[in-house]
């Protein structure tokens, strides 16, 4: 019993080291190996017999079985060498494999990047919950009205007319996301300009790749817009439609600009918002509208922690799909 069991571990151990060791499944080299050894007893027993068995013979008769067993060690001999050869050719083989494979392992694999896509009418506070998340998960943030804002402004400084698609089509290729000033492009008569370049489908086009681009930064990216979640990241695995009443929305701007010391009328802001609205809800191209797979989000009556929380939410469930 103890000899069987040994025997089989000895027999084993070639195809342990090549299955398990250099992690190859059909199991040759251990084939191979056996049949050296097997062919190498076989050719020293054949050998010693015949060398036994001439001693027996009558001297003529002994040189002949000499001769027929040198022979036959010479020719048959040549099998076992041709085994070991290919056993050893084919040990390389897998040892190469298996280098190659661990090589493959250790390559950095592409990044993964996440996207979550916010939209909303203005004043909502998408700009907000977008920069909050963009700081709690690392990810970058890209508040996609500047880069209209900044075509609107290259017209307005060089005092071309706003309607001319085929100069903010230039301009709009000539924006640059690291230089967008926020504190200049954000003032009233840029974000009015900026509503209407935004028609024009040319300068949409050029806009929404570079876009597109900032969206597949790793390890992710917050875009917040008007189209993000339906045109720019039609395919971000986390989409938001953030609104509020027009009064509401209204009354933040208002709050906005008197604790930022200028001086603002509440009735002249909802007016404004509700043409703003209009304008960006009706026009052709990309339309504001929340994507068919967005979850709507509506703060009226919503502080900004508590639409972190919500948005939160939905973005951890995501994540841990994504890392499945
Ligand atoms: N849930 C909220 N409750 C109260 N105030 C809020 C809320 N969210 C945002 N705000 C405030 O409302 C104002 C407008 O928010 P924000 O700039 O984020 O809106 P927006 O949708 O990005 O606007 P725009 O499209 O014009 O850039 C800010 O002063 C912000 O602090
Ligand atoms: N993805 C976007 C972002 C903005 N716009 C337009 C609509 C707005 O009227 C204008 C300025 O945006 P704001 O800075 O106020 O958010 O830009 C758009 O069409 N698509």
């Amino acid at each position: 019993m103890f000899f069987l069991l040994t025997s089989f571990v000895v027999v084993a151990i070639p195809y342990v080291i090549e299955r398990f060791g250099l992690r190859v499944r059909f199991g040759l080299f251990a084939l191979l190996f056996w049949l050296f050894v097997f062919q190498f007893v076989l050719i020293f027993s054949i050998d010693a017999l015949l060398q036994n068995f001439a001693t027996s013979m009558p001297d003529l008769l002994e040189s002949m079985l000499t001769t027929l067993g040198g022979f036959a060690f010479v020719t048959i001999g040549i099998t076992p060498i041709i085994t070991l050869v290919l056993a050893a050719a084919y040990l390389l083989f897998a040892l190469g494999q298996w280098l190659f494979d661990r090589d493959e392992k250790d390559m950095p694999t592409p990044q993964r990047h996440f996207t979550v896509a916010i939209d909303g009418p203005a004043a909502s506070g998408k700009g907000t919950l977008a920069r909050r998340i963009a700081e709690a998960y690392g990810f970058h943030h890209l508040d996609t009205g500047l880069t209209y804002r900044a075509v609107a402004k290259v017209l307005m400084d060089q005092n071309m007319p706003l309607d001319d698609e085929f100069l903010a089509e230039k301009a709009a290729r000539s924006v640059d996301l690291t230089k967008l000033d926020r504190a200049v492009l954000s003032a009233h008569a840029v974000g009015e300009a900026a509503s209407k370049v935004a028609v024009m489908p040319a300068v949409r086009r050029a806009l929404v790749a570079m876009q597109h681009s900032f969206a597949e930064r790793p390890p992710g990216a917050v875009l917040d817009g008007r189209d993000i979640g339906t045109v720019v990241c039609p395919d971000a695995p986390v989409k938001l439609y953030i609104t509020a009443s027009p009064e509401a929305r209204a009354r933040r701007r208002y709050d906005e600009i008197r604790s930022n010391g200028g001086g603002a009328n509440y009735e002249e802001i909802l007016e404004d918002l509700t043409r703003r609205d209009a304008r960006d809800m009706g026009r052709t191209d990309s339309p504001l509208k929340p994507a068919a797979d967005a979850h709507l989000l509506d703060t009226t009556e919503m502080d900004i922690e508590t639409a972190f929380l919500s948005a939160k939410t939905l973005i951890d469930q995501a994540l841990a799909k994504n890392t499945h």
